[in-house]
């Protein structure tokens, strides 16, 4: 482990902090060990590493899908069960994570992020409605509401979870991959609204294979490898060590020479 980066930290009590965290699934498998990284709010944060690094695994542990067995990660300030009981977190998955062939439309999609906020019949109210509209809008989606999600182009998908996050009002908001699947026009609306997010003073982690831009958006970068390798501000993490140690071999099909100029800016 080498070049973590500490940062002078007074804000981080309000972002995401990991601490010594190690995650085993039950086979038995340890797919993090001993991660420990903190982003402040108002940041946006790129999670990096090569398949089975353990991204979407701590994604899952933020999101309490699967138990830390040591360790702590603490969001906001508290701990995961009350972010999560408080509907802080919101998460924006992979497109092959959805099953597109259920029938629900657009706008139902959306509505879950208020979810929880309603009652036990969970009976929209106007302000429900309104905050629906309002994270459609935002995300250039309204006039698509009452479409069937699976008949989407994979962009505008991405857009409608994006807008169930805000229909959430997450302040932690975790991004799987938001680039997959979307053309350039897109991931640019897309890289705007996680800067206002991000002015808002949310905090956002976004798994991310697409390095070329990563350094354009992300104030910060985490590096996976089955631990977090390294993580703090890009311009001092997005190193070529650091990424040389992350990805091994595999870098040596991506050019990172103008991916790292920028970072270095
Ligand atoms: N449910 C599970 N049970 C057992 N092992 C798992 C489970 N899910 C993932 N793993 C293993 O944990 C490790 C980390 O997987 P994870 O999905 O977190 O990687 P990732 O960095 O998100 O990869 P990718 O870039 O391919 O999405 C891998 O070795 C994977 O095989």
């Amino acid at each position: 482990m080498k070049d973590i980066q500490q940062f002078a930290t007074s804000d981080t009590s309000g972002g995401i902090a990991a601490e010594a965290v190690t995650v085993t699934y039950r086979n038995g498998h340890t797919a993090l060990r001993n991660a420990s990284f903190e982003v402040p709010r108002g940041t946006i944060t790129a999670l990096i590493g090569v398949n089975g690094a353990g991204k979407s695994t701590l994604f899952k542990a933020i999101m309490g899908f699967v138990p830390v067995a040591k360790g702590e990660i603490r969001l906001l300030g508290m701990s995961v069960k009350d972010a999560l009981r408080k509907n802080l977190v919101a998460y924006v998955p992979q497109s092959e994570e959805v099953d597109w062939a259920f029938p629900v439309l657009v706008e139902d999609v959306v509505m879950m992020g208020r979810y929880g906020k309603m009652g036990f019949l969970r009976r929209p109210s106007k302000a429900d409605h309104e905050a629906v509209n309002s994270a459609l809008s935002r995300v250039n989606m309204l006039d698509f509401r009452h479409r069937q999600i699976g008949e989407l182009s994979g962009g505008q998908k991405k857009r409608v979870f994006l807008a169930r996050a805000l229909a959430q009002d997450g302040q932690v908001i975790l991004l799987d991959e938001p680039f997959t699947g979307v053309d350039v026009k897109t991931e640019e609306q897309i890289i705007n609204l996680l800067r206002e997010l991000r002015d808002e003073g949310r905090v956002m982690l976004v798994s991310t294979h697409n390095l070329g831009t990563l350094p354009e958006f992300c104030d910060r970068t985490v590096l996976v490898k089955g631990t977090v390798l390294a993580y703090g501000p890009t311009e001092t993490t997005f190193t070529r060590d650091n990424l040389e140690e992350a990805f091994g071999g595999v870098l040596r099909h991506f050019s990172i020479s103008d991916a790292l100029s920028k970072a270095a800016q």
